[in-house]
């Protein structure tokens, strides 16, 4: 492959993602240092690439076996691991000007990218639509990583903050004191994944003007909004989103507001439908398993939606079955939180040490093929059975619940000609003015977490404790 076919696409904490223009694929490539929790640096050279291949097979299988039927294939594309010939086709000075503000301040050696890094993971570059027929009209992505979406109810065992306030708006404190984003979030998932579509909105409009990490919008896979970019309500992103979504003037001559002010409202409008899509088509590998929700919907007492005239008692859902319905489901198969992990980890690591056959057993770092992992998923919910139930798969239930609480969703809309044929162009809204856009959702960054991490969880978990009761006595 040339070097001029690839394009910088994104990067995270462990991937570095880049797109190649030629087959239209997106590929992600480990970052040595961090990377299964720096597994890799420990590894001498030659062993590596190895390493690295082995690494992302097991990727490639935590998808396919766990995360796909419990997500459903309508949501998750399955990467292919490929092996690059001929070693990378670019060097990290060439992407320096692409990389997210934030990583460029991550103690990264001048090798980010090993020379050696020839496995790569690929799949389709979602920030186009999937599937369908191509269009010549540009697309707009959305990129949610909306985090850890309810909270664990108050036991003995667990701070009482952490049943009043989510994880999500608790860490921002402790994000404020180690300078890692200039401005405190104003999105809490919890307003996310209400239902209640005012809500809802309101954490898109939080998301939007405080995206941190957890937005980003592109054009033709081009970032016009996110972290590293200001404006929400700016001319360029209106333009875009004119331009892309191709809304006419009568539709946004509304009630006096402005036009970039309702060109906002109608984005965000098609964003929460994509949100709360059910697909049609019969979800063949979805999991039948348990599949538990917060019996009621909860409120952060940290989101500003605590402000507005909500009734508390009101109850909303989303629907089943769409995008952020499946997300909290698997995300609330973890009952115990780290505080009810830790100490099973700690015995489960002197038993490991003891008899280093059952850490094999267990399959708690892999493999993902055997079908273990998915059966702990379908545990019965009740706490007579939590309490009985075997460590491991507590355990599991918790990196399953980890995984879904760092991935990101991926929306692409496309406005669609007129003269094309409905069955022909896939899922589509039709906006106010008659104009049909089409659109795909997928969930992204579903890897594994190693067993290893739980360490530092728990560490982190009391950081961010201590940060919050700090601030909150200074506010007294
Ligand atoms: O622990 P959290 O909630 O801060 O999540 C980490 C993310 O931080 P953030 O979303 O910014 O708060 C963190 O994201 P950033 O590097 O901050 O963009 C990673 O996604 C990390 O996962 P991994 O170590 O790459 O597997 C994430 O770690 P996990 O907790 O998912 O293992
Ligand atoms: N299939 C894809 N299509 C388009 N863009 C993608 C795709 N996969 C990843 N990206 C982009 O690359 C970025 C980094 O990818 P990814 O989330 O895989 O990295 P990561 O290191 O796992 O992230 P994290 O720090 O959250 O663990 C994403 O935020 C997204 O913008």
């Amino acid at each position: 492959m040339e070097a001029d076919e690839w394009k910088f696409r994104g990067e995270g904490n462990a991937f570095l993602v880049l797109t190649n223009t030629r087959d239209g694929m997106v590929y992600r490539f480990a970052k040595t240092k961090h990377w299964r929790k720096g597994l890799l640096s420990k590894c001498n050279k030659n062993e590596k690439n190895e390493v690295i291949h082995e690494e992302m097979k097991l990727v490639v299988d935590y998808m396919k076996n766990v995360m796909r039927p419990l997500l459903g294939c309508a949501f998750v594309e399955l990467p292919v691991l490929k092996d690059i010939a001929g070693g990378l086709p670019f060097s990290e000075s060439e992407i320096k000007g692409f990389r997210p503000a934030q990583r460029k301040g991550q103690h990264v050696k001048p090798c980010t990218i090993h020379p050696a890094t020839l496995s790569a993971l690929v799949m389709p570059d979602l920030c186009f639509v999937r599937g369908g027929p191509a269009f010549t009209s540009p697309t707009i992505s959305v990129e949610i990583k909306p985090k850890k979406a309810f909270m664990h109810v108050h036991s003995t065992d667990t701070p009482e903050e952490k049943s009043l306030v989510c994880k999500f708006c608790m860490h921002q404190r402790l994000k404020a004191k180690t300078k890692q984003w200039s401005e405190t979030s104003k999105y809490c998932p919890l307003d996310l994944f209400s239902g209640n579509r005012r809500r809802m909105k309101q954490a898109l409009i939080a998301l939007a003007h405080t995206p941190q990490n957890n937005l980003r919008i592109c054009q033709d896979g081009e970032e016009v909004h996110g972290a590293c970019r200001d404006g929400f309500q700016g001319g360029e992103l209106c333009c875009v989103l004119q331009e892309a979504l191709g809304v006419t003037s009568p539709v946004l001559r509304h009630n006096g507001y402005s036009k970039s002010d309702m060109l906002v409202q109608v984005f965000l409008d098609l964003i929460l439908e994509t949100l709360l899509y059910v697909p049609d088509q019969p979800d063949v590998t979805r999991s039948q398993a348990w599949s538990p929700r917060p019996a009621n919907v909860q409120s952060c007492q940290n989101s500003l939606s605590q402000s507005e005239s909500f009734k508390q008692d009101e109850v909303y859902s989303i629907p089943e079955g769409c995008v952020l319905e499946r997300i909290l489901s698997i995300q609330s198969r973890d009952r115990l939180d780290i505080d009810g992990i830790y100490p099973i980890y700690t015995d489960l690591v002197n038993q490991f040490k003891q008899s280093p056959g059952s850490s094999i057993t267990s399959n708690l770092d892999g493999p993902y093929d055997q079908g273990d992992w998915l059966a702990a998923m379908s545990q019965d919910g009740c706490d007579l059975i939590i309490e009985q139930e075997n460590p491991v798969n507590k355990v599991k239930q918790f990196f399953v619940s980890k995984t879904v609480q760092d991935c990101s969703i991926m929306v692409a809309l496309q406005k669609v000609p007129a003269s094309c044929n409905e069955k022909e162009v896939g899922p589509c809204v039709t906006l106010d003015g008659g104009q049909r856009v089409r659109f795909s959702v997928t969930v992204v960054d579903l890897d594994p977490k190693p067993f290893c991490k739980i360490e530092t969880y728990h560490n982190q978990d009391e950081e961010i404790v201590n940060e919050y009761r700090e601030t909150s006595r200074d506010v007294q």
